[in-house]
């Protein structure tokens, strides 16, 4: 049985932040190896201003090099846009793997506008990563006020296999204030570095 984390992402681009935390989970949840699921369209995030796909698949591989990242183009594959679909789809897909969802905690917050999120929740145990200065309106979260009931303590976090879902644990790693907002703003077209010259 491999145990993977999953971290979907919009990936534009990927950058350190991507890599710290993953590794991080990683090592917090003795995973065989964490895997990118690189979004064809956040649907809760606006097209516009969105790279490529190939872009920022691109950037996510280089990002993603010599380290237990697999970076992957499931939802492209599956033909799946929300999380709660991603996850049946790739349960089937994988029957003999163990998945967990990771999630930064800037995420929470909007959480109970996710496609079903109490099944989402229902389906794999989720891992909230701690990213700086968000942890006050992530523990505030709508979606807490049903999740609180489910928390397990990050000292037991390699255990989550035998978790019964829905389990969710918040995971302190070493803060990390990379974001892809800030890359953008001082490189607005990062991705043709990685697009063909034709296009
Ligand atoms: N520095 C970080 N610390 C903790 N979690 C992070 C960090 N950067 C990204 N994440 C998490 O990784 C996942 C994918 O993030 P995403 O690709 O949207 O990057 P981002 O930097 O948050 O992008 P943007 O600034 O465009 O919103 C999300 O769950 C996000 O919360
Ligand atoms: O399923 C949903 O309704 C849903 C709503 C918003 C975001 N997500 C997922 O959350 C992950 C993080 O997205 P992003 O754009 O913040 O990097 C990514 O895998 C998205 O598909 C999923």
């Amino acid at each position: 049985m491999a145990r993977i984390g999953l971290l979907g992402g919009s990936f534009n681009p990927a950058h350190r932040g991507h890599r710290r935390i993953s590794l991080a989970a990683h090592r917090a949840l003795a995973l065989d190896e964490v895997w990118w699921l690189v979004s064809p369209g956040n649907p809760l995030k606006p097209k516009k201003g969105m790279a490529p796909y190939e872009a920022r698949i691109a950037s996510a591989r280089e990002i993603a090099r010599r380290a237990p990242i697999d970076v992957s183009d499931f939802e492209i594959r599956a033909g799946t846009r929300y999380t709660v679909d991603t996850l049946a789809a790739i349960k089937r897909r994988y029957p003999h793997h163990e998945f967990i969802w990771l999630m930064g905690e800037d995420t929470l917050p909007d959480f109970h506008k996710w496609k079903n999120w109490r099944k989402l929740a229902a389906t794999v145990p989720i891992a909230v990563l701690a990213r700086p200065s968000y942890d006050d309106d992530a523990r505030a979260a709508r979606a807490m006020g049903w999740l609180r009931g489910f928390v397990r303590p990050a000292a037991k976090a390699k255990n989550w296999t035998e978790w019964r879902v829905p389990a969710i644990t918040f995971l302190r790693l070493p803060p990390d204030p990379t974001s892809a907002t800030s890359l953008r703003a001082s490189d607005p077209y990062w991705y043709r570095r990685f697009t063909s010259a034709e296009e």
